[in-house]
């Protein structure tokens, strides 16, 4: 695992921007599964005024998102909402292809299987995901199954009051499951980008890298991938033992 300790949330914006331009640079053609939320809003920026600018070329790019919200599409928290307001609404040039699960279907078996079909006709080249406060990744709270594979899945109450936090809900707005790639469909991408940020995600990062390899601790599974670029503040590695 690459871990790459910066100060402060810009700088880590800019490291992750980094790893996802090298990406792009190296084949215009690459599969990007991205994860949203606060810890890559920067990030996005970023990218954003580098395809504007002409800098980076994203027409011959595949994107996808590993986890969407149950509701209906418009709500202000959920991805398709995020990825339109903050990527896809702002940029001069689009992929050549983007892949967005559907949270408000009737039929979630259904459009769990469309999704299967997406993710395998794109092997993804650069996985990017998030920690939640509880080391969860995507949707995969504590206690899922290491083989996990897309899923409808019940969200934690931690990460339910981190989503009121970041979108300002009342708890009857607020989203409680998630249809959401497995960790297996994570673990698949030849590499995998973490970005965290801060003192909330402290406790999480100490028990990715420094607690046991468990279901308990669904980020601990990084630690089996051999391609894994880990970028954090100094907030973030407020609670580590070793110095990496
Ligand atoms: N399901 C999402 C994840 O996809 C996200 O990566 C993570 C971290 O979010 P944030 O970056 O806002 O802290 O938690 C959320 O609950």
């Amino acid at each position: 695992m690459k871990i790459i300790q910066v100060r402060d949330y810009k700088e880590l914006s800019k490291a992750a921007f980094d790893v996802i331009a090298e990406t792009l640079k190296q084949n215009e053609n690459a599969s990007i599964n991205t994860t949203t939320g606060a810890s890559y809003d920067g990030t996005f920026e970023l990218l954003v005024e580098a395809i504007n600018a002409g800098e980076l070329n994203i027409a011959n790019s595949i994107f996808t998102n590993l986890d969407e919200y149950v509701a209906e599409r418009d709500k202000p928290f959920t991805v398709y909402t995020y990825m339109h307001k903050k990527f896809y609404d702002l940029i001069k040039v689009h992929p050549k292809y983007i892949g967005l699960m559907d949270g408000s279907v009737e039929d979630v078996e259904a459009e769990l299987n469309r999704y299967r079909k997406v993710l395998d006709k794109y092997p993804r080249d650069l996985q990017i995901v998030g920690l939640g406060t509880n080391a969860h990744l995507a949707a995969n709270e504590p206690g899922t199954p290491f083989n996990s594979r897309l899923f409808l899945a019940d969200s934690d109450q931690s990460t339910i009051d981190s989503t009121m936090g970041y979108h300002n809900l009342t708890a009857e707005e607020a989203p409680t499951q998630m249809l959401t790639m497995g960790l297996a469909d994570i673990m698949e991408a030849k590499h995998i980008l973490v970005a965290s940020s801060g003192e909330r995600k402290a406790a999480a990062v100490k028990a990715a890298l420094e607690g046991p390899i468990h279901e308990d601790c669904p980020a601990s599974i990084l630690r089996a991938h051999p391609n894994v670029t880990f970028i954090m503040d100094d907030a973030a590695a407020s609670l580590l033992d070793k110095k990496y």
